[in-house]
């Protein structure tokens, strides 16, 4: 009896155990240890995650690492000569290709009787340098003038009237320079046009050397679209100087182009904009399109300063012809007469000025990056004339 007794007692033990144990709830898993407070992610090397404002979950900002030392090797940026006394460093390779003319007509003018076929001669190397018709006739008369007022001449005095006779026509006091200069923080535009082959693009990289080599900033406009070549020509100029080149694919609106780059010139207060354009329009009509809207376009944001037509040297009654086309399409305001290093006919600085009734600005005289001088009509005569 007492066993049922015990039996009974410890049956009941385990009955109220095991219900405890089973009503209990489940233990919990131990938690981890609690970190220390993170610190920021990005001093940690890690993105930071991404957060919500307003609602709107924002872009993880992700802290570049520092920059690794590039392979590529940027170019350095140059920094050419001024503008200012160009023509006189550059006056061997004038007077190398102008010699023969200046030469030939000092040696004539020193003879000892001019006859009238002397003068005729004396008149014939004038046209045969490009100085055209009327003029050539013009100086000849001015100078037997001053010859039959002198009577017996020194080649001193010859070569001061031939001098002074050039310098005249030329026009010693005519306004040459390039406006360039910007109105507080808007910049200048200067335009460049002209047929294709003449040095177009040349001239603006040239020009961008000069005016950085005088202290100002440039952005050039690569709207000759026409050429992809072209641009990649301007970009490698502009990068040069540390020049920013606008550029489009090739067949873009050159408008456009032209646009941003003025644009850009305002965006970032550039002193100057220059605009390159395309040459290759046979047409009248088509030209007058094209640089029409250019001009247009660009003229919605500031008004140009400059229409800079490019003319080759060496391309005689040709390329005159051709500069009428232009300077009916556009008001030119200046010429650049490239070239000028590879012939003897001075005389087109004369005959153009005078057929434009613009003035020639700015001269090319290599192709070397720094061959670009502005015009300066006495060290030009001297050239020619030779010591
Ligand atoms: N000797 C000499 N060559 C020059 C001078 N100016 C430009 N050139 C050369 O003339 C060639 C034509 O120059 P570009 O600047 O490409 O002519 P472009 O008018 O822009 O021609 P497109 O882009 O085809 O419209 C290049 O080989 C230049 O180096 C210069 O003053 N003297």
């Amino acid at each position: 009896m007492e066993y049922v007794i015990l039996f009974a007692v410890l049956a009941a033990l385990i009955v109220v155990v095991g219900g405890v144990m089973f009503l209990r709830p489940a233990r919990r898993r131990p938690r981890p240890p609690v970190e220390p407070e993170e610190r920021p992610r990005a001093e940690a090397g890690e993105a930071p995650a991404a957060t919500v404002e307003d609602g709107r979950a924002t872009a993880p900002v992700i802290e570049k690492p520092p920059p690794v030392p590039s392979a590529r090797v940027e170019p350095e940026i140059e920094r050419p000569p001024p503008g200012a006394g160009r023509l006189v460093r550059l006056r061997a390779r004038l007077a190398r290709s102008q010699g023969t003319f200046g030469k030939a007509l000092l040696g004539l003018l020193s003879r000892d009787t001019l006859d009238d076929e002397a003068w005729e001669e004396i008149e014939d190397t004038l046209i045969g340098a490009d100085m055209g018709v009327a003029v050539s006739r013009q100086i000849t008369e001015d100078l037997r003038t001053r010859v039959q007022v002198l009577g017996t001449r020194t080649p001193d005095e010859v070569r001061g009237m031939l001098r002074d006779e050039l310098i005249k026509q030329i026009g010693p006091d005519v306004d040459r320079s390039v406006k360039t200069a910007p109105h507080g923080t808007r910049p200048a535009v200067v335009l460049v046009v002209g047929v294709n082959g003449t040095g177009k693009t040349t001239t603006c990289g040239k020009l961008a050397r000069v005016l950085v080599g005088d202290g100002r900033t440039v952005v050039l406009g690569a709207a000759d679209t026409f050429r992809a070549a072209a641009a990649d020509q301007l970009e490698t100029w502009g990068s040069r100087v540390g020049a920013p080149v606008v550029r489009r694919d090739e067949g873009a609106d050159p408008a456009s182009v032209a646009f941003d780059a003025v644009k850009k010139g305002m965006d970032d207060k550039t002193d100057t904009v220059i605009v390159d354009t395309a040459g290759r329009l046979h047409t009248k009509t088509g030209l007058m399109d094209e640089l029409g809207k250019v001009k247009r376009v660009i003229e919605k944001q500031s008004p140009i300063d400059e229409i800079l037509l490019v003319l080759d040297a060496t391309t005689g009654q040709n390329g005159m012809q051709q500069a009428r086309v232009f300077a009916e399409v556009v008001n030119v305001t200046g010429v650049v007469l490239t070239k000028l290093d590879g012939t003897a006919k001075g005389g087109i600085v004369v005959q153009v000025q005078r057929e434009l009734g613009v003035p020639v600005k700015l001269v090319g005289l290599g192709e070397g990056a720094d061959d670009l001088a502005p015009f300066e009509p006495e060290a030009f005569v001297d050239a020619i004339l030779g010591d």
